[in-house]
């Protein structure tokens, strides 16, 4: 008999790791925020007599869900410039929104809301890129939230940098700031090849692999951007970044809609990551992104959600779905990317990207025990032959009951441990009502 924290019982536990495997009546065992055992039920109560046994009786254990490109803050911009192609919800409404409204105060409440709207979703992981970091990870840290907080660069000024040399400055004091932080993590994050000149991007390849960090970038996301890439370097941005020394296993290659068959070779010749976006993608009609092609050429995908002002919500089941389904409809192969890696792309896929895959992505003996627990015993996941395809292809969001992050739960039967939902409403109300009545005509 031995002395441990925590014994997780459920009827299915999907690993994610052994491909296919699915553990029934298991037990995940909990010390010090790590899983330490994973063992039948009958052998759990006999070898951690003194636990405390949490008993969900019709859920799943799924590793957390890591999305791996988002803008929390965005989320106080949800719904406000919709049907829009990128540019010109970028250039007629999102900036323009941005250089109006974003603050210290801004970044801290929306990040707040869209945290608690991941956590209550099943994310236990997001891959930010905005103004003010430093906010955004401070309220990670406070929440509990895990946090891979972007290093910004983009050739304008705004109200957190003026200068590239700035923002670069800044992140690296970041970076310094959480080396050692057991939640968050930094990434260099150059927003895109339309935004950021040779000069910082030759800095950030660099640095990136001095300190061994992710570089996290919007890229080839329209057919627009690459064409306007083509005429003002004489290269496609793929290309472009290559030769700055970006195209390797660091890099965090985001949308990435119009690929060309060699392209396909050369990012699968690199290791770099593709993050795939399939809601954004669509409601932007920004393209597709040959996810099948990828997934045979090696190259590892793993799913974003972007931000809350182009998707519009934050919702991983969704993603999993849209990435299932559109993969084989571009196909025209239905086994094209079946349910399990749905599944993969949107835990260990994202981890493997952003070079966490030791400590997440998977319900492994060793690993931090980031676990959500999705209920599929209500009426709209019935019959269940198979827990995955009820996850993939059936559940929504609504069914996860519990997570728990680094062995902390953070969300007990749908309700928050560590923040309060009444005063991430008022304070989003308020947001509302100021943004709006600055929109009226006057
Ligand atoms: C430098 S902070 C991030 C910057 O990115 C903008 N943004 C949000 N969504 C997208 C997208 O899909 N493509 C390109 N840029 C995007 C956001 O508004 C911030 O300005
Ligand atoms: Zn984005």
């Amino acid at each position: 008999m031995q002395n441990f924290n925590t014994l997780i019982y459920a009827p299915w536990i999907i690993p994610v790791i052994p491909e296919n495997q699915i553990l029934e009546n298991h037990c995940l065992a909990i010390h010090q925020g790590r899983i330490v055992d994973c063992l039948p039920r009958a052998h759990a109560e006999v070898r951690y007599q003194n636990a405390h046994l949490i008993e969900l009786t019709q859920h799943a254990l799924i590793p957390g869900l890591v999305n791996t490109h988002t803008h929390s803050p965005m989320s106080l911009l949800r719904g406000l410039a919709d049907d829009l192609p990128l540019m010109e919800w970028l250039e007629g409404y999102i900036w323009p929104a941005e250089s109006k409204w974003v603050s210290e105060t801004f970044v801290r409440d929306g990040a707040l809301l869209a945290i608690a709207e991941m956590l209550r979703g099943g994310i236990t992981c997001f891959n930010d890129m905005y103004f003010f970091p430093e906010i955004v990870a401070q309220v990670a840290a406070k929440v509990g939230m895990r946090a891979v907080i972007g290093m910004i660069v983009i050739d304008f000024p705004s109200s957190w940098a003026k200068t590239s040399e700035d923002y670069i400055r800044k992140g690296l004091e970041l970076n310094d700031q959480y080396r050692a932080h057991p939640l968050i993590k930094t990434a260099f994050a150059p927003h895109a090849p339309y935004t950021v000149s040779d000069g910082p991007l030759k800095q950030v390849a660099t640095l990136a692999k001095e300190l061994n960090i992710p570089v996290h970038m919007h890229l080839h996301e329209t057919a627009e951007e690459v064409n306007r890439g083509l005429a003002q370097y004489g290269v496609r941005p793929l290309e472009r970044l290559q030769r700055l020394g970006l195209l390797s296993s660091q890099l965090l290659a985001v949308h990435m809609t119009q690929l060309t068959d060699q392209e396909i070779q050369t990012l699968a010749a690199s290791s770099a990551h593709v993050i795939h976006c399939p809601e954004s993608n669509l409601k932007l009609a920004s393209g597709f992104c040959p996810v099948a092609k990828l997934y045979q050429a090696g190259v590892n995908i793993a799913l974003g959600t972007d931000g809350a002002a182009s998707n519009n919500d934050l919702d991983m089941f969704v993603e999993m779905r849209l990435a299932a389904l559109l993969a084989k409809a571009l196909a025209g192969d239905a086994s094209a990317i079946p349910a399990n890696q749905a599944l993969r792309m949107a835990t260990l896929n994202g981890a493997k990207a952003l070079g966490l895959e030791q400590e997440i992505g998977s319900l492994e003996i060793g690993k931090v025990a980031d676990i959500v627990a999705v209920n599929l015993g209500e009426l709209e996941t019935q019959p269940l032959y198979d827990p995955t395809s009820q996850l993939v292809y059936t559940a929504g969001r609504d069914r996860v009951s519990d997570v728990w992050i680094a062995g902390q739960q953070v969300l007990k039967k749908r309700q928050f441990t560590t923040l309060d939902e009444s005063l991430i409403l008022s304070q989003t109300q308020a947001w509302a009502e100021r943004i709006q009545e600055a929109r009226k005509p006057i």
